[in-house]
């Protein structure tokens, strides 16, 4: 043991009252070794030396002293050392030598320090003690202080850190179901799904390959690639990397059964030249439609857009084989529900491009049930290829399909959108410019400039150009049903078996071209 008192080199009376107070704690302990301890000893002179000659001199240490009784409760304010180690004391260390660390000063004995009783946290360990046993000393304290300032700022470091990771991440994607609920207001469709309330779920069509749920779908990445009559349409990267577009339908005034039943007729539809719904959704308020995504992007993206990503020169062969699968579509919609189902919004930005680089129809059957009332905008949007006797957009049949074909047939010739404004305001509406430029006999000027470096396709061209003007006439009734445009587009160049046409132009190299070039009309649009 060691016990040392600060005391004064004038042997101040609290010295005195300590050095009694010692001989009387030395003198309470039952112990069994001799302490060289006595009233005799000058205490003081070892004291104010050091704390380790004190304990040589006078009390020695009273670790491994054999101690063996409880502690008796002693009144040592000036004792700042004390070392019981290695004793059997027993009891409750009492209240007077309660500051002295029990870990250390009472080492080795069987004593409860009220410390233990009452604090859940352990006593200090020694090794963060000085060397010597005794008070931490100053560097040590900064030292530990500094530690901690470091650690807790490394830590909230680390911590701002996985926030923002997780932010930026969250912010990467934006998550189809976010938009959807932003858009829906307070309606939260997938929470419907997820707990199978209302009997709402996706419903994936026959021969579907997909195999995600609602909850994958809303989760998934969404951008928006565009706004169309019938709402918005998205395209969706699940976690799988798969890509589906989701049109999500607004405005739908149908019920839920006769939304279903109109899905299922659309999706019983397999034909490589019509893009196949994969899936919809009915709710309350949600109605989705989930299709393939088509990676090189509309017809009307291929032509007049200038940002699609792999975008494919449309050449004249793309152009023909384009016309041809978009009226084989058309003519399988045409023979669907006892031969009266009706696409209803023919255009370009509807045409998306198969496997083998024949047209594909996307997006029928809404316009007939689904659509409600038409608004002046849903009129407009589809202007350019609306029939004439169209007046209301609801009012579709498979004459002004065929009309509509006849006009994405004049794009694809004249590489012009349907409706131009030119510099002057004036709308130029193109067929209406391309029948006023035949009307002149100056038919070579309709066709995109883009085509004039392929040769021997103007035979080609004016043959295409006369079954469009062949679709697009005014009276419904003079215009030809769609199989008979399908065989004609097929004659325009002999055919193989399947989707490809045959690799020799029927104009072949020698065919003298029929057409009278003349200069361009100021008043062609685009
Ligand atoms: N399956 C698809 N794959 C790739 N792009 C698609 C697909 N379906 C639609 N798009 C593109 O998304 C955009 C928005 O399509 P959406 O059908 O909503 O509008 P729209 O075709 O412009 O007009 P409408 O609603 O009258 O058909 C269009 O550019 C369209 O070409």
């Amino acid at each position: 043991m060691c016990c040392c008192c600060c005391c004064s080199s004038g042997g101040s009376d609290p010295i005195f009252e300590d050095k009694q107070a010692l001989i009387d704690f030395v003198n309470n302990f039952s112990h069994t070794r001799p302490l060289n301890w006595s009233d005799g000893l000058n205490v003081c002179d070892g004291w104010e030396e050091s704390v380790a000659a004190t304990m040589d001199r006078g009390l020695q240490r009273l670790d491994w002293a054999e101690l063996d009784s409880v502690i008796p409760d002693l009144y040592l304010p000036n004792l700042h050392q004390l070392n019981l180690a290695n004793n059997s004391l027993t009891g409750i260390v009492p209240k007077s030598l309660q500051r002295f660390p029990a870990s250390t000063t009472f080492y080795g004995n069987n004593v409860t320090a009220l410390s233990d009783v009452h604090s859940p946290s352990p006593a200090p360990s020694p090794r963060r003690w000085s060397k010597r046993g005794r008070k931490l000393g100053g560097h040590a304290l900064m030292g530990i202080i500094i530690g901690a300032c470091v650690a807790a700022i490394l830590g909230m470091l680390l911590l701002l850190l996985l926030v923002m990771l997780w932010c930026w991440k969250r912010n990467g994607k934006t998550v189809l179901s976010r938009k959807l609920m932003r858009k829906a207001g307070n309606s939260l469709p997938e929470k419907g799904v997820s707990r199978g309330q209302d009997g709402t779920r996706l419903v994936f069509l026959d021969g579907c390959c997909y195999s995600f749920d609602l909850e994958d779908l809303l989760r998934a990445s969404a951008e928006v690639l565009g706004k169309g009559t019938f709402g918005t349409t998205y395209k969706a990267v699940l976690e799988d990397v798969t890509s589906v577009v989701v049109k999500r339908l607004k405005e739908v005034s149908v019920g839920r059964r006769e939304f279903e039943q109109q899905m299922e007729l659309v999706g019983r539809i397999r034909h490589e030249n019509v893009v196949e719904l994969r899936a919809f959704y009915y709710s309350k308020d949600e109605k989705l439609m989930i299709y393939d995504y088509y990676t090189q992007g509309s017809v009307s993206a291929l032509l007049h857009g200038m940002q699609v990503e792999n975008r494919i020169t449309l050449d004249w062969d793309t152009r023909l084989k384009i016309a041809i699968g978009a009226a084989r579509g058309i003519a399988c919609i045409h023979t669907q529900n006892g031969g009266k189902l009706v696409h209803g919004n023919i255009k370009a930005s509807n045409i998306f491009l198969n496997p083998a680089n024949y047209g594909c129809v996307s997006d029928l059957g809404l316009t007939t049930t689904l659509m409600n009332p038409p608004g002046v905008r849903q009129i407009s949007r589809v202007a350019g290829y609306r029939a004439p006797e169209v007046v209301d957009a609801r009012k579709t049949s498979q004459q002004s399909d065929v009309y509509s074909l006849g006009v994405l047939l004049l794009e694809l010739l004249t590489g012009k959108s349907p409706v131009n404004a030119t510099g002057s305001d004036e709308v130029v509406n193109l067929v209406r410019w391309v029948q006023s430029v035949v009307r002149e006999e100056w038919t070579a000027e309709v066709f995109d400039v883009e085509l004039m470096r392929y040769p021997n396709i103007e035979e080609e061209m004016v043959e295409m150009l006369q079954i469009a003007l062949a679709c697009v006439v005014r009276m419904p009734e003079q215009r030809p049903k769609m199989s008979d445009v399908v065989k004609m587009l097929e004659e325009i160049r002999r055919l193989e078996p399947g989707n490809h046409p045959h690799s020799t132009s029927k104009s072949g190299g020698s065919t003298p071209s029929p057409l009278a070039i003349k200069a361009q009309s100021s008043s062609s649009p685009k």
